[in-house]
């Protein structure tokens, strides 16, 4: 039978995990970690997603704040604001919510952000420390989400697995395969360009598919037994009307197939901003202790 890998569930437990954590970082060093969230524009998923991290931040007694910055704001005032976030000793944590208008480059403001207080882990200083292995990196929150999940289905134990990551982003991709390399598995990255992608992936123990194609990866795609993890996020028309929102992976078809299977929405989505918490815990600490 086809287990669904429950990230709402997984990542309540880990939030009450942080609330525990933060409320004994108050009593003992009498500091409360804080989490800015940077948001430049409109983008209405980008609204949710950051009212979401702000209000589960809260929950478990972290202080949030957040800067919101119209759509029109130049790259020059928003390294201002990123210049007054790195300064200020009570913000612990910095993200500026993705995507930003394409008149701003994305890599310079990340770029921009302290590495200590940089809780997505996008900087070249977060990336090339994990790349290298060094513990101390603060990981991208959707990978880490992921490798919890696999870890929490599997056990602690992948060494050897052979995991195929789709899609090579720099947010999810190539952290993704990185985290997995180091839990000991056998990596391959695939995209696009991959030669006969289904026949590849059917050697999968554990698939990742992070693409942005809904539906892509189907039931013969995916070997018996297998572990699917499905990061897309996709809203689609129904024909009655209306929308929803669905993953890369056929759902219906791959759990007649696959061991165990994220759902979407409730699968990897929550597991990121549960991670983006652990991370700006992870943060504070290194602060205070730095
Ligand atoms: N600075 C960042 N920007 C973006 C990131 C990121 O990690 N850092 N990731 C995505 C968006 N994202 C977080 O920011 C995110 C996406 C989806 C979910 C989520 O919980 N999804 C739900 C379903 C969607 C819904 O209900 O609207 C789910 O899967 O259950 C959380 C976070 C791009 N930008």
């Amino acid at each position: 039978m086809t287990i669904v890998l429950d990230g709402k569930t997984l990542a309540q437990k880990i939030s009450e995990q942080v609330t525990k954590d933060v409320s004994k970082l108050k009593a003992e060093h009498n500091i409360t970690p804080c989490l800015a969230v940077v948001l430049v524009g409109e983008d209405p998923a980008s609204k949710i997603y950051v009212s979401r991290k702000k209000r589960q931040a809260v929950a478990t007694g972290m202080l949030s704040k957040e800067i919101t910055l119209p759509e029109t704001t130049s790259k020059k005032q928003l390294l201002k604001e990123i210049s007054l976030l790195n300064a200020d000793p009570n913000v612990h944590g910095i993200l500026v919510q993705l995507p930003l208008p394409k008149h701003i480059d994305t890599a310079q403001i990340i770029e921009a952000i302290d590495p200590r207080k940089d809780v997505d882990g996008f900087h070249p200083v977060n990336s090339g420390r994990l790349f290298s292995g060094v513990n101390s990196a603060l990981v991208p929150c959707t990978p880490r989400g992921c490798v919890t999940l696999v870890k929490n289905h599997r056990g602690q134990d992948l060494t050897g697995l052979l995991a195929i990551v789709i899609g090579c982003s720099n947010i999810v991709g190539k952290p993704m395969a990185q985290l997995l390399l180091q839990e000991k598995a056998t990596v391959i990255m695939a995209h696009s360009k991959t030669q006969d992608l289904p026949t590849l992936c059917r050697k999968a123990d554990i698939l990742v598919v992070a693409v942005g194609v809904p539906g892509l990866v189907k039931a013969d795609w995916v070997k018996e037994g297998a572990t699917v993890i499905d990061v897309g996020i996709n809203r689609i028309n129904n024909p009655e009307g209306g929308s929803c929102i669905v993953g890369d992976v056929d759902y219906v078809g791959v759990s007649s197939v696959a061991g165990a299977i994220t759902p979407v929405p409730g699968g990897v989505g929550p597991m990121t901003i549960v991670s983006l918490l652990q991370n700006t815990y992870a943060a504070a600490v290194n602060q205070i202790y730095g």
